[in-house]
């Protein structure tokens, strides 16, 4: 479903973010992203986006390199992934139900439609019922669970996060992980990057580790393969 070769990103005027990046992400897999702070989390997840381009080195999302789309399939690209942050970023001023549907407006459902996906996804992060609220009505934990259902509203198939329980305790912690296991269930592939090592170590995926830009656990001896060793 993702696969990174050499890939390296130096942003103007700085050292490289991310340097020679190796890994394959299989379709339904699950993996966790660590490393300290400023070590290309971000980065990593940005160039999937296509929020950012790497300087050297090949992303390839769904078999796609992304180089190779032209700027009206960026678009399309991005509705194949879901994301989630730690801040979730919703409109305070709208509905839970207004907030989840942002995506598939954007994408130009009909309303009928878009209605009945808004409230399959809160069914499945377990807010059925609190359509009618706001944001600021709801505890934290249900926020984020708010920011998870705008992610899977379109049905991606790759379902990236970043930090997305930075702010909560290890209970509520551990039941938003337990949503993230169920879409992956399902067969969406899953990449969350996070300090909370306590979680992933409890949990047990695959783990991806990067050290100053470098990735030093987690990629696939594959790539030994293809590039001789
Ligand atoms: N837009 C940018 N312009 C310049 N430098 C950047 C930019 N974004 C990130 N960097 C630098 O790239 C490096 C990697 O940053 P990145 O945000 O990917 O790390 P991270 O692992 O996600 O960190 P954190 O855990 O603190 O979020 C850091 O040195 C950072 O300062």
């Amino acid at each position: 479903m993702v696969r990174f070769e050499r890939v390296s990103k130096r942003y103007p005027g700085g050292r490289d973010a991310l340097s020679g990046v190796n890994f394959e992400l299989g379709r339904g897999e699950f993996a966790f992203l660590t490393g300290h702070s400023g070590a290309g989390k971000s980065t990593l997840l940005k160039l999937m986006m296509l929020m950012d381009r790497p300087s050297r080195g090949k992303v390839f999302v769904d078999g796609q390199d992304l180089a190779s789309l032209r700027p009206g399939q960026v678009p399309f690209h991005r509705r194949k992934i879901g994301v989630v942050f730690q801040n979730h970023q919703l409109l305070f001023d709208r509905t839970v139900f207004d907030n989840v549907a942002l995506p598939l407006q954007i994408a130009g459902f009909s309303p009928a439609e878009a209605a009945r996906r808004v409230r399959a996804a809160l069914d499945s992060v377990g807010l059925l019922g609190k359509e009618a609220r706001t944001p600021i009505e709801l505890s934290g934990g249900e926020q984020q669970r708010v920011g998870i259902a705008r992610a899977v509203v379109n049905k991606p198939a790759l379902l990236l996060a970043d930090e997305p329980t930075g702010n909560l305790d290890p209970e509520l912690s551990a039941e938003i992980m337990d949503l993230f296991v169920r879409f992956q269930q399902v067969g969406v592939t899953v990449l969350i990057a996070t300090h909370d090592i306590a979680l992933i170590e409890q949990m047990g995926h695959r783990r991806l580790i990067l050290d100053h830009g470098q990735l030093v656990a987690g990629g696939n001896a594959v790539e030994d393969d293809i590039y001789g060793g």
